[in-house]
């Protein structure tokens, strides 16, 4: 017996899309001779999560992720493969699926802006049958946790962007889902706000055992958030694996940015380049050359304003990206 809460097997999604020509002609040529054209954007993706995972799908922009959540949670069909999620096929849309998964997306509101947050839980309470007890109880910790009881009984338009955030976060757990879809949930949200969120998705995965599926482009998010790291690239996964792996995996070097003087030369470090502009530079370098590379740099004034770092999760996937997958 598998204790898999998500299974993806050889799921694909292509779009079809029609490329306009310009102009009253090109209009016309368009509706008689469409010029179509197929964008593969999840390509046999392979992967199973375990109950309880905290699991960030990572990736660039473009790079199928929102495709792979839709797929997940039943609002888009496959073209190929499927997905078992909860024990449940997805596009079946089953009332006991729906029940069993909550997805917050921070680009999309699921709220309605005339209602106030209490009047949409109420909605929600009737929709899912949730017990009255459990959901008063369900309503009063989370709320608590997440800093809005006051904010509960004050109409959702009149919320800042933040609250409504938190508003999204109490609606999707009120029905005790077993796996939340986070797609981009701190988008947009103060640096209190986002570390908030963090803070009640750790709670959420750590003390409740709710399984996280989460997208975002903020390493802060995934690295304190999620312990196991799918990264995909192009509709494709190029690696799958734990985030302290990962950076363990580039945890040699060390990377030393600075300002370049006139008289740089990079022929004459031999260091790899990890990003430059024309006022500053980033180099890689392994741990021990640290010390040589640093003094080379001061006695041949090459450069000012020298910042040691370690190696951050961008930078790690930055890497991962450059290496051409
Ligand atoms: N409804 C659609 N019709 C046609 N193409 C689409 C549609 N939705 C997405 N795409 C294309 O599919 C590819 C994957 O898009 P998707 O939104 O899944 O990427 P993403 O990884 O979530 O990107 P982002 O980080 O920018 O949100 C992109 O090339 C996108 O343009």
């Amino acid at each position: 017996m598998t204790n898999n809460i998500i299974e993806v097997h050889n799921l694909s999604k292509n779009y079809q899309v029609t490329n306009r020509s310009n102009g009253t002609l090109g209009a016309i040529k368009s509706l008689f001779k469409p010029d179509k054209r197929v964008i593969r954007a999840v390509k046999s993706l392979e992967f199973s999560i375990s109950a309880g995972e905290s699991v960030g799908f990572i990736g660039q922009n473009g790079a199928g992720k929102t495709t792979t959540i839709k797929m997940l949670t039943g609002t888009l069909f496959p073209s190929s493969g499927y997905s078992v999620v909860n024990g449940f096929d997805p596009i079946e849309r089953k009332k006991e699926f729906k029940k069993s998964i909550a997805v917050v997306m921070g680009n999309r509101s699921q709220l309605f802006p005339d209602l106030t947050p209490r009047d949409y839980l109420q909605l929600l309470k009737s929709i899912y049958e949730i017990d009255g007890k459990v959901f008063e109880s369900t309503v009063a910790r989370i709320a608590k946790l997440l800093k809005i009881e006051n904010k509960l009984d004050v109409q959702t338009r009149k919320l800042s962007l933040g609250e409504r955030m938190k508003v999204e976060f109490l609606a999707g757990v009120v029905i005790q889902p077993k796996i939340l879809f986070l797609d981009e949930p701190t988008i947009g949200l103060d640096v209190i706000a986002k570390r908030d969120i963090r803070k009640f998705i750790v709670q959420l995965n750590r003390e409740e055992g709710i399984t996280i599926f989460l997208t975002s482009h903020d390493m802060e998010d995934i690295s304190t958030i999620c312990n196991r790291l799918i990264i995909v690239n192009k509709g494709s996964i190029i690696w799958d694996g734990e985030t302290d792996k990962l950076l363990n995996k580039f945890g040699r070097d060390k990377y030393i940015s600075f300002t370049k003087s006139e008289f740089f030369e990079i022929s004459k470090i031999n260091q790899k380049v990890v990003d430059q502009d024309q006022a500053t530079i980033t180099i890689k370098v392994p741990k021990n050359e640290v010390d040589k590379t640093l003094s080379y740099l001061n006695k041949e004034q090459e450069g000012s304003n020298f910042k040691i770092h370690n190696l951050k999760l961008d930078d790690v996937i930055f890497e991962l990206f450059s290496k051409g997958y």
